[in-house]
């Protein structure tokens, strides 16, 4: 195959696109079907329809090169388990759509995989469970019938497919695997279903197909870099298969770039955002490089100086230089043009994807005439002249967390194993169909908001009849845990239809945070209030921390991140104290994102955790000793990062871990985690209701590593996404799980030793 001469790759491509739809119809067509509104082929009809339009409108751009494969009904992830037919035996269903849905949200009695998230961004994939003995082949032929049905509109795209390496480094070990096993061992044996399918492209006559490697991107052992070696020489030397183009980004693909360069792969995508030109030892003269200059993750305006003078000085390196973008286009929306609210000054400064789709093509075209010659800015990681903002002022630290813990036991008297939620109660339809009434005009605020005063109540109620003892709002009147901060803060713009998948049918519109950020008035203290003056119990104020803020919006480029954290650390802070002076508690700053944003690269990380902490610490530190401060991290792998979760200094800290399989608590650091710790009983990601039993059994192990009076019983995560039948039923048996564990431990109230 090496002597065959590959078809030139065309000038532009994508990595990817968005998949749910411009106006999420596949989360609709989802939604319908899992609810039983509509059957399968209608599903597939609406998956077909929106390929479709993609293409259509891929190529009505004037893009080189259109991806296909990049579409899925759930994940990607999952897409390749399934394809490559490393589906555990529990979840194997006579309709292999079942069985898929069933490894992605569970099934009767069956819990799903684990969900985490995609490196360093809020979209989540599919844990794939590969055991010694998954038999992998090649199930299906998903790829070449998208393939077919791109041609039969005269199209002919790239096939996407996950590489085998990122596949497996993403894996984790199936249950019964023996310890010292990794999914990675089984390379050799996945190879050659990868290999049969390239023979089935090449013989539909595809030219380039792309190999999706973003795990290249973080460090990776000797091993594992012999592994890119092993696997890229192996599917490189395939008797019959298209070329290869194997995509690295989300960063600097550093020391894995001359293994790859050193494989027959004919093509190597470069994030030129987020990573910088390749060492100049690196010889990419035989290869076409897909020089990502349009980032796939931010929502601003391509610098065409810089993105033009990193290509014309790779162009002297390499054989060939496409124009790409960074990473897929999953991570941002569809289309700018139809945001006619923002403001136009805003707005001449964004690209959806529409836009930067666009950019790719005018860049290629510029890059088609560009002179060759020294560039003026190639290496693109400079960034454009930071401000340098005034330090901001320290805060004195809280007082000793023995000192707090005493005080905090003598004002709230909570009994052990108290039992609480992560904040949001289901937001049903008619709270949703009402925002988006009032959003339009139709419905009259003074309606809106006795429709909150509502649920609230409801809410409330619940939780008092079902015996919680620590009490919530609710949060119905949030769209979003983080939009409805930015709303409410200045320095930030909402979109109306900016949509960006984060799992599933499951969507959000990240905010765009454009200057610097201030908080006018009070955001959550009438409703927290509201809540309180129903109950008796102790009512938890709800606040989104200032990382997760910032990780979850679209955030500006010329400020260095820390900094633009403080400055919402601040608006945090002014509402801690605010809702302290309302009677509040304990109140709860949530950090989900905290894990999400630490850098791909062990150098960066500690720099990272340091300011994300601080930034913690500093919006919690007006608190006084006796207000207990909670925190909520979820999908973040805690254990990973338990020292600076510790350092957060919170009271409580409720964490993931139903679906992690209790991994958290495997972690030696967790025993020795000195405050109040609630591991997530059950998986709210789920419809599933957990049994009495299962939730004990959780408890019983949370309480091998933990002593009783620092152990708190809570789901995973918020139950926005439930609905209140789900919801009772769980937590009745939570409280009933707690309960009968409290019988067997010494029923003293919460206090420090
Ligand atoms: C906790 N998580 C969150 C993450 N990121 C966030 N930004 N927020 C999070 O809560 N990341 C990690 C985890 C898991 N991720 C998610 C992401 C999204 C959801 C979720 O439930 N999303 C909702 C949309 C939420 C929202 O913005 N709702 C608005 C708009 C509702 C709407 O669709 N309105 C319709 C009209 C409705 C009608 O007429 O009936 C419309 O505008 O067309 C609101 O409530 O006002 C989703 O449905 O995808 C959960 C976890
Ligand atoms: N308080 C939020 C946290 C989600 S991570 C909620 O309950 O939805
Ligand atoms: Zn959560």
């Amino acid at each position: 195959m090496t002597a065959v001469r590959p078809s030139p790759f065309p000038a532009s491509t994508v990595l990817g696109y968005p998949r749910i739809g411009p106006e999420r119809e596949l989360k609709h067509a989802l939604e319908s079907y899992w609810s039983g509104r509509i059957a399968y082929d209608e599903l597939e009809k609406v998956g077909a329809r929106l390929r479709e339009d993609t293409w259509r409108r891929l190529h009505a751009l004037g893009l080189g090169a259109l991806p296909s494969g990049t579409f899925s009904y759930y994940d990607q992830v999952l897409d390749t388990a399934v394809l490559f037919d490393a589906v555990p035996e529990r979840y194997r269903a006579p309709a292999p759509e079942d069985a898929y849905f069933a490894m992605a949200r569970g099934a009767a009695g069956i819990a799903p995989l684990r969900m985490t998230k995609w490196f360093d961004t809020n979209y989540h994939y599919i844990v794939p469970e590969i055991g010694p003995d998954t038999a992998f082949r090649l199930a299906g032929d998903a790829p070449l019938a998208e393939v077919r049905q791109a041609r039969a509109l005269g199209l002919d795209p790239r096939p996407v497919l996950l590489g085998p390496v990122t596949f497996l480094l993403l894996s984790e070990p199936a249950p019964d695997a023996p310890a010292g096993f990794a999914p990675l061992d089984r390379l050799p044996d996945l190879l050659p279903a990868y290999e049969r399918l390239l023979a089935a492209l090449a013989a539909e006559g595809v030219a380039w197909v792309q190999l999706d490697e973003p795990a290249l991107v973080a460090d990776r052992s000797a091993e594992e870099l012999a592994a890119v070696r092993t696997a890229y020489r192996r599917l490189g030397a395939a008797a019959a298969r298209p070329a290869l183009f194997v995509a690295t980004y989300f960063g600097d693909a550093g020391e894995a770039l001359p293994v790859l360069a050193g494989t027959p792969v004919e093509a190597i995508g470069l994030d030129l955002v987020r990573g910088s030109l390749p060492a100049p030892d690196v010889d990419l003269s035989g290869k076409t490089v897909v020089a990502g200059v349009v980032s796939g993750r931010d929502v601003w305006r391509t610098d065409h100086d810089r993105a033009l003078a990193a290509l014309v000085a790779l162009r002297e390196r390499a054989a060939q230089v496409v124009v790409g973008t960074s990473s897929s286009l999953l991570h941002v929306p569809y289309d700018v043009e139809r945001e006619t609210g923002l403001d136009p000054a805003l707005r001449e400064r964004l690209a959806f994807a529409e836009q930067k789709v666009a950019e790719v093509v005018e860049l290629a075209s510029l890059l088609a005439s560009a002179p060759d010659g020294a560039p003026r800015r190639a290496d693109s990681r400079a960034t454009s002249s930071p401000l340098s903002p005034e330090p901001a002022a320290p805060c004195p630290p809280r007082s000793p967390y023995a000192v707090r813990a005493a005080a905090q036991a003598k004002h709230l008297r909570l009994p052990a194993l108290p039992v609480t939620t992560i904040g949001s109660f289901p937001q049903t339809g008619e709270l949703r169909a009402a925002r988006a009434a009032l959003a339009a005009g139709c419905l009259d605020e003074t309606a809106y908001e006795a429709l909150v005063r509502n649920e609230v109540a409801r809410a409330v109620a619940v939780q008092e009849r079902l015996g919680l003892d620590v009490l919530v709002h609710g949060e119905p009147e949030r769209n979003d845990m983080v939009q409805y901060f930015a709303e409410h803060l200045d320095g930030f713009a909402v979109t109306r239809h900016g949509w960006v998948q984060s799992y599933g049918s499951r969507c959000t519109r990240p905010p765009i945070l454009h200057d610097d950020v201030r908080r006018p008035e009070p955001i959550t203290v009438r409703w927290a209030t509201y809540a309180r003056s129903l109950t008796d119990r102790p009512v938890k104020g709800m606040l989104t921390g200032p990382v997760t803020i910032v990780a979850w919006s679209f955030v500006r480029d010329d400020l260095p991140l820390r900094n633009v954290v403080s400055q919402v650390a601040d608006a945090v802070r002014d509402e801690v104290r605010d809702l302290e002076a309302a009677g509040l508690s304990i109140i709860q700053v949530d950090e989900p994102a905290l894990r999400e944003l630490l850098p791909l690269r062990r150098a960066e990380q500690d720099g990272y955790l340091a300011w994300a902490v601080d930034a913690y610490r500093r919006a919690t530190s007006g608190a006084s000793d006796r207000t207990q401060i909670h925190t909520h991290l979820c999908y973040s792998d805690a254990d990973e990062i338990i020292a600076a979760v510790d350092a957060l200094d919170a009271d409580v800290t409720s964490v993931e871990s139903a679906r992690s399989h209790a991994r958290l608590l495997r972690e030696p650091a967790v025993g020795g985690f000195e405050r109040g710790l609630g591991p997530g009983v059950y998986d709210i990601h789920s419809p599933r209701v957990p049994e009495v039993e299962e939730i004990e059994e959780s408890l019983r192990a949370a309480l091998k590593v933990l002593p009783a009076h620092r152990l708190w019983v809570n789901p995973d995560c918020g139950l926005k996404t439930r609905t209140y039948e789900e919801v009772e039923a769980a937590l009745a048996n939570v409280v009933t799980a707690a309960r009968n564990m409290r019988g067997d431990h010494e029923c003293r109230p919460l206090t420090v030793v």
